[in-house]
């Protein structure tokens, strides 16, 4: 029998850098760990594609998945719906492996009720200047949804207490090699490994 996957929660403000960080993480010679695909209501942007970077969804498709109880948390972020789908977290975490969800805070609240033994990381920027030229230089969003997305943004950073770990994102290899390290000693708390034990002394 193998072990349960372990889920990592991974949050922080629009922009601050979560998935340029999870990148380089899959990039990085690392322990494998698998990337939950969410599910949105907001627009593709150029380049995104369907089923790799959002499973791109119409708001009545996003409130039939929730009806049929197949999110496993799901919030409504500057007028747009986004979520977690709960079965491939299921399968995955069942078949031994990680999962990395990149969710914001309202839904990792969820999570956090329904799966306590995950590891919850806040991802946090330097500051809110650098948060917003992020934003800006990524150039994705107009300046008015830049504008409510900083906004959100420090509505979010209150919410850090809720979280285990704070993790600041100045440098993308260094926030990488302390996210590592959470997770790798993650995965010795006695707990996860108890069971692996109980045969050297019964
Ligand atoms: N440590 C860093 N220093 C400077 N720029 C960064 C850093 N990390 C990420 N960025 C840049 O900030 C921008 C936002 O990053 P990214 O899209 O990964 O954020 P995010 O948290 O995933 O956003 P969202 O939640 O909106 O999906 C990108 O242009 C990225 O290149
Ligand atoms: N509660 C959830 N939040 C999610 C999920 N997937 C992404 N997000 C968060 O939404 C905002 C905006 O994302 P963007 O792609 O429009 O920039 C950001 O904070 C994401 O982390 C999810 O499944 N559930």
């Amino acid at each position: 029998m193998h072990e349960r996957g372990m889920l990592i929660v991974l949050s922080g403000p629009s922009g601050v850098g979560k998935g340029t960080v999870r990148q380089a993480m899959l990039q990085d010679d690392f322990r494998d760990f698998q990337y939950s695909v969410s599910m949105t209501t907001r627009k593709p942007r150029p380049g995104e594609k369907d089923g790799i970077d959002y499973y791109f969804r119409t708001k009545e498709q996003f409130e039939q998945e929730i009806a049929d109880g197949q999110m496993l948390e799901y919030a409504k972020y500057v007028d747009n719906y986004y979520g977690t789908p709960l079965k491939y977290v299921n399968q995955t975490l069942d078949a031994g492996r990680d999962v990395l969800l990149e969710i914001e805070v309202k839904g990792a609240m969820q999570v956090r009720a329904k799966c306590p033994d995950g590891v919850f990381i806040f991802l946090t920027p330097p500051d809110l200047v650098a948060l917003k030229h992020r934003l800006v230089g990524r150039g994705t969003d107009d300046i008015a949804t830049i504008n409510k997305r900083i906004q959100q943004a420090a509505q979010e950073i209150k919410m850090m207490e809720n979280y285990d770990y704070a993790v600041v994102n100045d440098e993308v290899p260094l926030a990488v090699k302390r996210i590592e390290r959470i997770i790798e000693s993650e995965h010795l708390r006695v707990p996860r490994v108890i069971d692996k034990y109980r045969n050297m002394v019964n």
